[in-house]
């Protein structure tokens, strides 16, 4: 446990760069290591999370090396060209690396076994088992489900088509990547859009996915199978979910005016900027350009006064991971905050719903928990009384963390967080930077 205490050190100001997409980056080395040949990943997010994937696919074979310029680069086996691991796969916290290798071990004809930490090991791998059992893998899994789990790959495996019962970007890409290496043509097909850098970067590295919009509104992904992947240059955009922190934290720490650079708004990502404008945030996009495939802008965020609203829940999807700051800016609003829709919440690194609702009720904010979300009635600007006496407890989540951190910023008597150490899974400069913004 590293526990540390956040409060009130004034406005936030000057220019921050957050580091790379974490789902980007995922995708970057999982696909560099399955290219022949040589990819250069720029702005690879060097959190926890990534370099367990990043070893796991050296355990298959592909060489992976930070350059000294901090480029990475990765020298791949060819699709269909994945070692048998000689041990087990240690996810650490991260169910994108789980899942989305689950998909890679399952049309390849290696058997591995996958561990994780203690918030990893209680999360549900049957969205993942259930389509990957009909291409013909096994898999063995603790009860419920859960990890630690052995995969045997199918030696021939049969493609799928599959409707997502979950609005899941992990699922798909689990299918999409088990397809790479089956003949025929994988189908996902996903009622609910979900972000896709997954269908974007298997473009970008050459294989054959088409998208198509069905009578019923649903996307139709189809991917051909055995392909080819080409060795790409990749420059990873800044990670909207890291950068929501520093949003949140300059729209309620009074007199903030605060530039975050290079930041990722993938239409599929963004949906948090959008809702806190709604909310009467000023998040203003600076020179919007390109980056990699992906659309990137400047933001520039002023110290604004919000007003509570209705969260429309087919945004869910395009923030899912951003709720638990959502509910910090809601606690500081005028008037209440409705969320519903949430249930995918429950499942993260922790009940993103429960803990949220007790770790805001210990500094003092008025929150009421339904079945699939909050309603927060909020301070009308004002901060939080705060969290001295007892730590709010994180249950091994970095993004619960950084949200009461960002609480304990604008608080009256600081906030108590009882482990920052998951923050690196997924943000480790997240303190450097809020040291630099508040000094400025
Ligand atoms: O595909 C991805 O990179 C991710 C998908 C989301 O998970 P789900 O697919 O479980 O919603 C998200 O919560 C996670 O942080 C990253
Ligand atoms: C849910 C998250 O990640 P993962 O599912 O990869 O653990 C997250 O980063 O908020």
């Amino acid at each position: 446990m590293r526990p540390r205490r956040f409060s009130a050190q004034g406005p936030l100001k000057g220019r921050i760069r957050v580091p790379g997409d974490k789902s980007i980056s995922h995708r970057s080395i999982m696909l560099g290591a399955l290219a022949v040949g040589e990819t250069r990943v720029t702005g690879l997010l060097e959190g926890e999370d990534v370099l367990s994937t990043a070893a796991a696919m050296r355990a298959m074979g592909a060489t992976i090396e930070r350059q000294a310029n901090g480029d990475w680069l990765v020298a791949g086996v060819g699709v269909g060209g994945l070692l048998q691991p000689t041990g087990a796969l240690d996810m650490g916290n991260s169910g994108t690396s789980t899942r989305l290798l689950m998909g890679l071990v399952a049309s390849h004809p290696i058997t591995a076994c996958f561990v994780g930490d203690a918030s990893l090991s209680k999360r549900p791998m049957g969205r993942v088992i259930d389509p990957l059992s009909q291409t013909g893998a096994r898999f063995t899994a603790y009860p419920g489900g859960r990890l630690p789990l052995i995969v045997e790959g199918a030696a021939t495996p049969v493609p799928l088509t599959y409707r997502l019962p979950v609005a899941s970007a992990q699922v798909k890409s689990a299918v999409l990547l088990a397809g790479l290496n089956t003949p025929g043509v994988t189908t996902v097909i996903e009622p609910i859009p979900t972000r896709d850098h997954s269908e974007r970067m298997l473009r970008g590295f050459g294989a054959d996915l088409s998208v198509e919009i069905d009578s019923d509104g649903a996307r139709v992904i189809r991917l051909s199978g055995e392909a080819e992947l080409k060795p790409q240059t990749i420059t990873v955009p800044g990670d909207p979910s890291s950068a929501a922190f520093f949003v949140v934290a300059a729209l309620i720490v009074p007199g903030s005016d605060l530039v975050i650079e290079n930041v990722g708004l993938n239409p599929t990502r963004a949906a948090l900027f959008d809702v806190l404008r709604l909310m009467g945030g000023s998040i203003e996009e600076l020179d919007r350009r390109d980056v990699g495939g992906e659309p990137v802008a400047d933001l520039r965020v002023r110290a604004s006064t919000l007003t509570g609203i209705d969260v429309d829940p087919a945004v869910v999807p395009s923030m899912v991971d951003e709720f638990p700051v959502l509910f910090v800016a809601a606690a500081h609003a005028q008037g209440r905050t409705v969320t519903r829709g949430l249930e995918e919440l429950r499942v993260k690194e922790s009940d993103r719903i429960t803990v949220m609702r007790v770790a805001l009720e210990q500094a003092g904010a008025r929150v009421q928990e339904t079945e699939d979300g909050l309603i927060i009635d909020g301070t009308g600007g004002e901060g939080l009384r705060g969290a001295n006496n007892q730590p709010v407890a994180t249950h091994l989540d970095h993004r619960i963390a950084m949200s009461m951190a960002v609480a304990g910023l604008a608080s009256q008597g600081g906030v108590e967080v009882d482990d920052t150490r998951p923050i690196t899974t997924s943000f480790p400069v997240f303190e450097q930077l809020i040291a630099s913004a508040t000094a400025a």
